[in-house]
């Protein structure tokens, strides 16, 4: 079993803070960062007592800063520094410590004396039974690659001199994985990981302010703890992680959160190597069954109005339940309006709002073993709606997902259901995608929840301009894209989705949306149920005949529908939204042709016309 561990760099907090963070998460040990010892009342002594008491190892004292080629007096200064922090590991009971490369314009480049002192550095640490990791910073001075880094470990050729491997530093210059084989395992002294979102800038900036945990972030961890374990490693596998959000966010979150994407990159890994782990595969497919709105009694004509308007037909009544299930096309829609019970509390808690989602999978008895493997909360089976005795999971909000087999689905529906009236727009419709706004402290953790459990895959993130500020939006989908959900978040306070959160007393599933095969023909049949769908003003469409060069007439159609356009170099997206539900939850109608997108580039302008309906009632 590999041994888990974060530095705790990467949590917020005193040091007693973190480590107690890490210990509660389950993690086997931690890498303590220097600057948290130093600025820790907690002598070294005091904080071997208490890792300890919490049953973690020190697995790594660091960093080691500017030692190797250090140019005269400044030389024996940095042997005479790193025994200090020699005798300093001995109280502490670290035997291992990280040394970058060095980043002092002082540092001479000259290989031979690189090799010296680490040589030298060597017979030191022998001396006190430590071993020396040498890890290349992307943004070292002289050694900014792992393959430097090696070659020069090589050449020292000392026992107590090994390398360390940060995937940051690799793989944020783009230095292919496959490297690592030239490394025997036994010369891999520790092994850091952090992801990161691809963004284009310094390499220091990012790595200080932008890591993130595998599954978090775009770069291929799992290829590269793929590459590790080739190599027979078999040490810690230890997160360390720079990052803004983390150091403001709580520690006991984070660290669940880290732990969860460790499970997540070495089951990645090991799935890469051809092994077959114990737990089973993220499913091959998944997709939305149904989405479950719970709402007080009071609001249920408004929400029935609603759905009818949108060509929603009341097509069953639970036998025993104030619940009733709406259909149009594939897509499924339940009003939960139970005077007790799971919903109720959700309603109380959230106003009218999204409480579940059910996912079709081909295992959901797999998928609920991969959730406890990931440390993702279930539900007990009395604490759930229904008696269905079905696998329910904790997901965004509090809001549940459950877990329903392809095989099942309909026995399920008969089972609880009597049937009620005929479904009336006959048209093939389904679920696009889910879009759920979350708070930006979570926005990651929801990210790796969908990536790791159902094995969903980051597309691009775009910006999005509220009129009140920006908001980040991350699509993630399955494999064959039947199930899409996008992930919101904003900090500024006035914005559609900040004001979501608030008024929601947390993240939720803001609206759902439905793919439709002709927009334009939906648009007609909304119109004469009367449905409430948002305008958008004139200049939208002229703007968009002259980007895309619309006729005229297709531009009048769009403009008189109401409908949103975009294109990409694979095709074409059709948008158009509903009025939200008592300023909450909406519908979008999609029909999308090929294309991969969600809009983004029409997001500014669905928020700028939703934004003058703030304090119209
Ligand atoms: O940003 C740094 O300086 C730094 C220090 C130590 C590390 O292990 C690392 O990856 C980066
Ligand atoms: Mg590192």
């Amino acid at each position: 079993m590999t041994a888990f561990g974060i530095a705790t760099v990467s949590l917020s907090g005193t040091l007693e803070e973190k480590l107690r963070a890490a210990a509660a998460a389950g993690y086997d040990g931690v890498e303590i960062f220097e600057n948290d010892l130093i600025a820790s009342p907690l002598r070294p002594r005091a904080v071997r007592a208490m890792l300890d008491d919490l049953g973690l190892a020190c697995m790594l004292y660091q960093p080691f800063r500017d030692f190797e080629g250090m140019p005269g007096a400044l030389r024996q200064r940095a042997m005479d520094r790193a025994e200090a922090k020699f005798d300093l590991m001995g109280e502490l009971g670290a035997d291992r410590i990280l040394v970058c490369s060095n980043c002092s314009p002082a540092a001479l480049g000259e290989r031979n004396r690189i090799v010296a002192d680490l040589h030298e550095l060597g017979e030191r640490a022998a001396a006190h039974g430590i071993i020396v990791g040498y890890e290349a910073l992307a943004w070292g001075r002289h050694i900014f690659d792992h393959r430097d880094a090696w070659a020069i470990v090589e050449a020292v050729d000392h026992p107590n001199i090994g390398i360390i491997l940060d995937s940051f530093h690799s793989l944020s210059r783009g230095i292919a994985s496959d490297s690592i084989r030239a490394i025997p395992g036994d010369k891999i002294a520790f092994v850091q990981l952090a992801d990161a979102p691809r963004l284009d800038m310094d390499l220091l900036y990012w790595s200080r302010h932008f890591r993130n945990f595998p599954g978090q972030g775009g770069l291929p961890v799992s290829d590269y703890v793929a590459e590790i374990a080739r190599t027979g490693y078999n040490g810690p596998l230890s997160l360390e992680i720079f990052n803004d959000r983390f150091r403001g966010w709580s520690p006991d979150l984070i660290a669940a959160d880290g732990l969860r994407s460790l499970r997540h990159v070495e089951d990645a890994a090991e799935r890469l190597l051809g092994r077959t782990p114990a737990v089973p595969a993220p499913p091959a497919t998944v997709r939305p069954e149904f989405v479950e709105f719970a709402v007080g009694a009071a609001d249920v004509p408004a929400l029935e109005q609603m759905f009818r308007s949108i060509g929603f037909a009341r097509t069953g009544v639970h036998r025993a339940k104030a619940v009733t299930r709406w259909q149009a096309g594939s897509v499924n829609l339940v009003i939960n309006a139970e005077p007790a019970g799971f919903g109720h509390d959700f309603a109380q808690k959230h106003g009218a709002s999204i409480c579940a989602v059910g996912l079709a999978v081909p295992d959901r008895d797999a998928v609920a073993a991969r959730a406890t493997y990931l440390g993702i909360d279930s539900v007990d089976a009395d604490e759930a709606p229904g008696n269905l005795a079905l696998p329910t999971l904790r997901g965004i909000g509090g809001s549940l997902i459950y877990l329903m087999n392809e095989a099942e689905i309909s026995a399920v529906w008969d089972m609880e259901f009597v049937p009620g009236d005929a479904a009336v727009d006959a048209e093939p419709l389904c679920i696009d995608h889910l879009a759920a706004v979350v708070r930006t402290d979570e926005y990651l953790s929801w990210q790796l929840y969908w990536r790791s459990l159902f094995g969903l895959e980051q597309s691009l993130q775009s910006d999005v301009i509220d009129p009140s500020g920006l908001v980040l939006s991350q699509p993630l989908k399955s494999a064959d894209g039947a199930l899409r959900v996008t992930l919101n978040a904003s900090d500024a306070a006035g914005t559609l989705s900040a004001r979501f959160v608030d008024h929601n007393v947390g993240g939720g599933y803001q609206h759902i949306a439905l793919a439709t095969g002709n927009l334009v023909d939906k648009a007609a049949r909304l119109a004469a149920t009367g449905a409430d769908m948002l305008p958008i003003g004139d200049n939208y469409y002229d703007d968009l005949a002259a980007r895309f060069g619309l006729d005229p007439a297709t531009r009048d159609q769009l403009r008189a529908a109401h409908i949103l356009y975009d294109a990409d170099a694979q095709g074409e997206y059709r948008q158009l939204y509903s009025r939200a539900f008592h300023k909450r939850f909406f519908f979008e109608f999609v029909e999308r042709c090929a294309y991969e997108g969600y809009g983004a580039a029409n997001a500014g302008v669905r928020l700028a016309s939703q934004e003058r309906f703030r304090t119209a009632q």
